[in-house]
């Protein structure tokens, strides 16, 4: 009787043996496999460089119906992964988030050290998990962004006031267009300074940008360059194309300019009431005991960069965008302007506004379906080597998870090329579909752990800037072109825009 009790124990103890040995048997013989995903061939040493062209998102959507949804590419050196369809992203995203959960470094943003401060860029660990909670939990939150918006609506008058003196000055010059996304852009950066830094960096009555405001402008312009560095590290300490050494003078003398508006602000007594976004980081930097790393000043300066970066061109890349997309489709022009002038009547828009503007939400998702500033989001990186569907994806692979081709993928969107913000509006099946993360077929600002930070603040910024723009002013597109001779391609710098601006006429709408 002895014997089959101590059977009964022996194969309980070897039980958790068998699973480990059987688990790693699995993943020995899925290495061993390393079967990668499938993709055009590449030339030596160059691989797929020269094949992704200008326009790498667009190279990539066409790739999907040779090679299917998942495609493997080497750019340069860089082992690359492409996710091109919704339901591919939504298994990467539900099942494999934490595999991908770091960030591919571009040369031009290692500069200064920016990468090792930076919440964007930052590897996934305790310092990205501080920032992120600084971001989401203190900085971004309901309470501090409704305490915040008398700041944004001072900046969207300054903005309307603006335009409205450049409609009156071409009410005299018939039919040419005001450029939409430079003074968006300017209104931007300024509404981003008063937010962070309680000071307008830019002046619109003379179109002068402050020194910071040029040393920004700068860092965007390098970081949105093509660079050989990143395809082929080796090549870094040549800096071929000389864009280390121009960010390395920009990023300086922005961080320079950071860091004596921080030591002005510590020199002054702040009340409650005009508490802005620096004194939040001062305050979570004092409660340094409460967290187990610190943030040095330099870590602060750099957050107050990437602020602008992150936030000022992605803005105005969405709005000058849904101005296009409206002035080619008169229709949803005049459905949205009926329901502002219906429910707004002739007061402003504010952002209280914006849960009853159903069809201007509308607008947005779709402009961001078609047109997503950041089309193949801020690219992934493999922390381990992982067993995606099946293939063997290696450690350190980077990844694009490729948000514009998702948004045209035609297994979910209905005439996915056509601009139809119905889509989204009254009883349409897609009517519940949203960009915060969980409907993965629309990520314009990605998903899962280092989905966009700054999406509570994008949402209200997005729809009172266009809201405003359209019930204060009527738009025509300039005399010049009409919505079929419209030229509707783009640019990748750092964020995808419009390769021709929008030119368009306001007029003032009669109150
Ligand atoms: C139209 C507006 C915007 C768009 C389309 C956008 C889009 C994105 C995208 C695609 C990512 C990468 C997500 C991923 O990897 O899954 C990202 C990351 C980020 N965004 Fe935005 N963004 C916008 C506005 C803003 C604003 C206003 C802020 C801050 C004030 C902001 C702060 C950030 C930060 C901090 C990250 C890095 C998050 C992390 O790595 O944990 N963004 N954004």
């Amino acid at each position: 009787m002895e014997f089959p009790s101590q059977l009964i124990i022996l194969l309980l103890l070897s039980f958790p043996v068998f699973l480990f040995l059987l688990n790693r048997r699995r993943k020995i013989s899925a290495t061993k496999n390393r079967r990668l995903p499938p993709g055009p061939p590449g030339w030596p040493i160059f691989g797929n460089m020269f094949q992704l062209g200008e326009m790498p998102h667009r190279t990539l959507t066409n790739l999907r119906e040779k090679y299917g949804p998942i495609l493997w590419l080497k750019i340069g050196a860089v082992n690359t992964m492409a996710i091109l369809s919704a339901k591919e992203a939504t298994i990467f995203f539900k099942n494999h988030d934490h595999a991908f959960s770091d960030r591919t470094v571009i040369e031009t943003m290692r500069v200064h050290n920016y990468d090792k401060s930076s919440l964007a860029l930052a590897p996934y660990g305790s310092y990205w998990r501080l920032m992120r909670r600084l971001v989401t939990v203190d900085m971004l939150v309901l309470k501090r962004i409704n305490d915040t918006v008398s700041i944004r609506r001072k900046c969207v008058n300054d903005m309307l006031a603006w335009v409205a003196k450049e409609a009156r000055a071409r009410e005299l010059e018939d039919g040419r267009g005001l450029h939409v996304a430079r003074f968006i852009f300017f209104m931007s950066f300024n509404m981003f300074g008063n937010l962070m830094l309680s000071r307008d960096l830019f002046d619109m009555e003379s179109e002068n940008g402050s020194e910071f405001f040029a040393a920004v402008m700068g860092m965007m312009e390098w970081t949105g360059h093509a660079n050989v560095a990143d395809l082929f590290p080796w090549l870094r300490w040549l800096d071929p194309q000389g864009l280390r050494r121009k960010m390395d003078r920009d990023m300086g003398k922005a961080l320079e300019i950071a860091s004596t508006f921080v030591k002005e602000r510590l020199e002054v007594e702040r009340d409650e009431v005009s508490r802005d976004f620096l004194d939040v980081l001062l305050e979570f930097q004092r409660n340094e005991n409460q967290h187990a790393l610190n943030i040095s000043d330099k870590d602060l300066n750099i957050f107050i960069l990437e602020m602008f970066l992150a936030g000022s061109e992605t803005t105005t890349s969405t709005i000058e965008w849904a101005m296009t997309e409206l002035l080619c489709n008169s229709n949803c022009m005049l459905k949205v302007k009926t329901e502002l002038s219906s429910l707004i009547g002739t007061k402003d828009v504010e952002e209280s506004d914006i849960d009853k503007l159903p069809y201007l939400q509308a607008i947005v998702k779709e402009t961001l379906r078609l047109h997503p500033p950041i089309p193949l989001l801020v690219p992934r990186k493999a922390v381990q080597d992982t067993d995606f569907i099946g293939y063997f994806i290696p450690k350190d692979t980077q990844v694009f998870v490729n948000t514009w081709a998702i948004g045209r993928d035609p297994d979910v969107w209905d005439e996915p090329l056509v601009f139809k913000p119905e889509r989204f509006y009254g009883c349409n099946i897609n009517n519940k579909i949203d960009y915060k993360g969980q409907n993965y077929e629309l990520i314009p600002f990605g998903a899962g752990r280092r989905m966009c930070a700054g999406v509570p603040l994008a949402h209200r910024v997005l729809h009172l800037v266009l809201g405003s723009l359209l019930h204060r002013f009527d738009w025509e597109l300039d005399s010049n072109v009409t919505p079929s001779t419209i030229d509707m391609k783009d640019r990748l710098g750092i964020t995808m825009r419009k390769f021709q601006p929008l030119l368009a006429v306001p007029k003032l709408v009669a109150s």
